[in-house]
C-alpha cells in the first residue's frame, strides 16, 4: 500500500490530496499542517510524514518582506522547516514532491538539507507543480490540462518519476502526464503563471481603447479568434489578483537579475508595472466620474476576493482599489458572500505582502478602518450609494 503524506493543507494541499484519496483507493493519504485550526480537521504531523513513501510539500511560498531579495525573492522559510522536519522524522527511503511553486534550483538546496540532516535515508526529489485555479480546483484536478513531473536524470530519479506517475495515471490519461528534468519542471510553473499574467497586455490595450472610443471587449474578441491565441484569458479587468501571479513574476524578475539577465528581468517587471497602473487607473476613473472627489460619498464594492467562487483575498485588486478610494475619503460599503469583515479589515490595514502569509501567522490587524462597513447583502451595500 503506497502511503502519501502532504505537508500544507491549504488551497492546493487540501483539494489535491482529497482527489488523490478519492481516485486511488489503494493509496493511503494523510495531510498535515502547522496551523492548529487546519490540523484539527486533518491528521497529526510527524507520524504520517515518517510512515509515508511519498511526501508532497504544498506549503506557501510568499514574497520575502525582509532581507536579501525582499520584495521580489520567494520566502522559503516554510519550505525549509518542512524539509528539516522530513529529514528529522524519516526512517525509510522517501520521495519528496515539490507541489509548491518554488524558484528554479530549489531542489538542490532541499537535497542538501535532507542529506545533511539524515544521510542514512535515500531521498528523491521531484517537482510536480500545481496548475489548479481557485474556484475550479476540483474540476482542474479531475481533468488537468497537464500533470507535470520533473526529476533527476538518474536511475533513482526516473524510478521516482514512475512511482508518482503511477499515482496520477489512475485517473489522468497518460498523454496528459508530462515528464521533464527537475529544472524544466520548476521553471515551467513560473513560466506558466508569467504567461498568464500577461493579461496585462489586454489591460494595457484597454487604456488605449478608452482613449480612442474603441471597445476592448470587441478588440480582445477579434484577437481571440486567432486559432493560435486561446480566448479564455483575454478579459480586461481592473488588474489581476491571486496570491501567485505577482509573487511568481517578482520571483522570476529576481531569478533573472541573479542570473545576470537585466533585460529579461526588465521585460517581466513591466507585467507588474501595467497591473499596478491598471488598478490606479481604475480608481482615478471612478473619482473623475464623480466630479473629481468621492469625499464623504458612499461607494459600494460588490466582491472583495480576487475572483468569484473563492474567499482568497491575497493580492486582490480590491485592496489597492479600496485604499485609493479611502485616500480620497470615500465611505465604502463592501459585500462579498465568501469574505468576512475581519479578513477585509485585516487586508485593508496590513502592509503589502504580509497578507500572503498563512492567516494564523499574520500579525493581528490593528483597529478596523473607520470609513469601511462590511455588509451581508448587495442591497444594503448599494443602498444610498452615490
Ligand atoms: N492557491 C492557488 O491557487 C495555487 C497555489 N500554488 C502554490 O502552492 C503553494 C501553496 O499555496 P496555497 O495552498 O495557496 O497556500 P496556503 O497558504 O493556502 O496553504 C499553505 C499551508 O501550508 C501550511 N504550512 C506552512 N508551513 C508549514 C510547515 N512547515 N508544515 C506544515 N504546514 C505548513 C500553512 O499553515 C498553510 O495552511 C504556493 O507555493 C503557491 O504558489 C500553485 C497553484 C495554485
Ligand atoms: O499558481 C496559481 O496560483 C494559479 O494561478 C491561476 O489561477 P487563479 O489565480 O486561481 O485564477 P485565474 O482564473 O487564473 O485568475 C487569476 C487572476 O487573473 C484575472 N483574470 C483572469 C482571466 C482573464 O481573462 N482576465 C483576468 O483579469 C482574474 O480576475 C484573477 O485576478 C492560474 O490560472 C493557475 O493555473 C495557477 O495554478
Amino acid at each position: 500500500m503506497v502511503k502519501i503524506c502532504c505537508i500544507g493543507a491549504g488551497y492546493v494541499g487540501g483539494p489535491t490530496m482529497a482527489v488523490i484519496a478519492l481516485k486511488c483507493p489503494s493509496v493511503e493519504v494523510a495531510v498535515v499542517d502547522i496551523s492548529v485550526p487546519c490540523i484539527t480537521t486533518w491528521n497529526n504531523v510527524e507520524k504520517h510524514v515518517c510512515e509515508a513513501d511519498i511526501v508532497f510539500v504544498s506549503v506557501n511560498t510568499p514574497t520575502k518582506t525582509r532581507g536579501l531579495g525582499a520584495g521580489k525573492a520567494a520566502d522559503l522559510t516554510y519550505w525549509e522547516s518542512a524539509a528539516r522536519m522530513i529529514a528529522d522524522v524519516s526512517k525509510s527511503d522517501k520521495i519528496m514532491v515539490e507541489k509548491s511553486t518554488v524558484p528554479v534550483k530549489t531542489a538542490e538546496a532541499i537535497e542538501r538539507i535532507l542529506t545533511h540532516n539524515n544521510n542514512r535515508i535515500n531521498f528523491q526529489i521531484l517537482s510536480n507543480p500545481e496548475f489548479l485555479a481557485e474556484g475550479t480546483a476540483i474540476e482542474d484536478l479531475f481533468k488537468p490540462d497537464r500533470v507535470l513531473i520533473g526529476g533527476r536524470e538518474t536511475p533513482g530519479g526516473q524510478k521516482a518519476i514512475q512511482a508518482l506517475k503511477d499515482v496520477y495515471a489512475q485517473w489522468v490519461p497518460e498523454d496528459c502526464i508530462i515528464t521533464t528534468n527537475l529544472w524544466s519542471a520548476e521553471l515551467s510553473k513560473l513560466a506558466a503563471n508569467a504567461f498568464l499574467a500577461q493579461i496585462s497586455s489586454v489591460n494595457a490595450m484597454s487604456a488605449l481603447c478608452e482613449a480612442n472610443g474603441a471597445n476592448v471587449l470587441e478588440v480582445s474578441y477579434v484577437v481571440g479568434k486567432d486559432s493560435m491565441i486561446r480566448p479564455k484569458f483575454l478579459n480586461a479587468s481592473v488588474g489581476f489578483g491571486d496570491s501567485c501571479f505577482q509573487k511568481d513574476i517578482l520571483n522570476l524578475v529576481y531569478i533573472c537579475e541573479c542570473n545576470g539577465l537585466p533585460e529579461v528581468a526588465e521585460y517581466w517587471k513591466h507585467v507588474i508595472k501595467i497591473n499596478d497602473y491598471q488598478k490606479i487607473r481604475f480608481v482615478n476613473r471612478v473619482v473623475a466620474s464623480m466630479f473629481n472627489t468621492v469625499s464623504g460619498k458612499k461607494v459600494a464594492i460588490l466582491g472583495f476576493a480576487f475572483k468569484k467562487d473563492t474567499g482568497d483575498t491575497r493580492e486582490t485588486p480590491k485592496i489597492d482599489g479600496c485604499k485609493g478610494l479611502l485616500g480620497d475619503k470615500a465611505k465604502l460599503s463592501i459585500y462579498d458572500p465568501q469574505v468576512n469583515e475581519d479578513q477585509i479589515q485585516r487586508d485593508l490595514a496590513m502592509k503589502k505582502f504580509d497578507w500572503a502569509h498563512p492567516l494564523h501567522l499574520q500579525p493581528m490587524s490593528p483597529t478596523g478602518v473607520k470609513q469601511v462597513s462590511v455588509v451581508w447583502d448587495a442591497y444594503t451595500a448599494t443602498k444610498d450609494a452615490q
